[in-house]
């Protein structure tokens, strides 16, 4: 598939840059939640705009806002204040975006053949059609030849590969992330950045992706916002120049420019969380 493919045309009809599938656009958002009597400012006022394509890496201390940014983004949260929108539009849960969460939420019961089927079947794909797309996703996500495994029967790793194919399965132009690798050993996290870092090069997709890591931002984004402990809002929006496609992992996580940047942004999250 192409990128053009997946990212689409523009939608609605001014053709904006903003208004491109996958664009996201933060208007002076704020978040509160209702805790007890109290009213808690979660995050904002924050002001962003993530063009189409582009990978964004959010960093922050704990609490500093981050997964309610993105939950905001993907519409399972509605702004207090501000406006969010998605491709021009306002975000609707579980459709404007495919997500992958901490922990995989997969369907025990079912194989990975049978988690895969059921996000394409969600995603309106015809069930002749089926078995050639998931073929194509666990490929993708580096597991051929696991179909046919209950979820209990494979790794965590392998687990949170499923929530990736089954998130790209819909075929969203944008792609949110919300620490999909904290709770895996230091191997495997590297291992799925570097297919993250792939996948997301081959699709094309818009990602949002939230991590506490300054070393797995810079090996990722091609853009990293930092943000001031809560109720967060940007301290730092730094691109990040560093090459995309084809490049080797090992090379990239040794070169003085990644350490550089690696130090720059790790600083700059110490010194926002104060
Ligand atoms: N459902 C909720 N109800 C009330 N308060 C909440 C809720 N979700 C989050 N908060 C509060 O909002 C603030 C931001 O939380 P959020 O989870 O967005 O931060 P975070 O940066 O993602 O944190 P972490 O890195 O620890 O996951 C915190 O003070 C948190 O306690």
């Amino acid at each position: 598939m192409s990128s053009s493919e997946v990212l689409g045309t523009a939608v609605g009809d001014s053709g904006t840059d903003s208004s491109r599938a996958g664009s996201v656009r933060l208007d002076h958002v704020t978040h509160q939640y209702r805790r007890g009597g109290e009213t808690v400012t979660a995050v904002g006022p924050v002001d962003l705009t993530v063009p189409a394509g582009e990978f964004l890496v959010l960093v922050g201390a704990s609490g500093c806002g981050k997964s309610t940014l993105l939950r905001l983004i993907a519409g399972f949260e509605r702004p207090t204040h501000g406006s969010v929108r998605v491709s021009g539009a306002e975000p609707r849960p579980g459709e404007s975006a495919g997500v992958v969460f901490q922990t995989p939420r997969l369907f025990p019961w079912r194989t990975v053949r049978g988690n895969i089927d059921l996000a394409l079947r969600y995603a309106g794909v015809n069930r002749r059609q089926r078995p050639e797309r998931r073929a194509e996703l666990l490929a993708r996500v580096g597991l051929e030849g696991t179909g046919d495994r209950r979820t209990w029967e494979i790794s965590g790793g392998q687990r949170q590969r499923v929530a990736i194919a089954r998130a790209l399965a819909a075929e969203n132009p944008l792609f949110l992330l919300d620490e999909p690798f904290a709770a895996l050993d230091a191997l495997t996290r590297e291992r799925l950045q570097e297919d993250v870092r792939q996948v997301t090069a081959q699709t094309g997709r818009t990602t949002v992706f939230v991590t506490h890591s300054a070393d797995e931002a810079v090996f990722l984004g091609s853009r990293i916002v930092v943000l001031t402990k809560g109720p967060g809002t940007v301290a730092l929006d730094l691109p990040i120049p560093l090459p995309r496609g084809d490049v080797d992992a090992e090379e990239l996580r040794n070169a003085r420019e990644f350490t550089e940047l690696r130090a720059e942004v790790s600083h700059a999250v110490k010194a926002a969380a104060v």
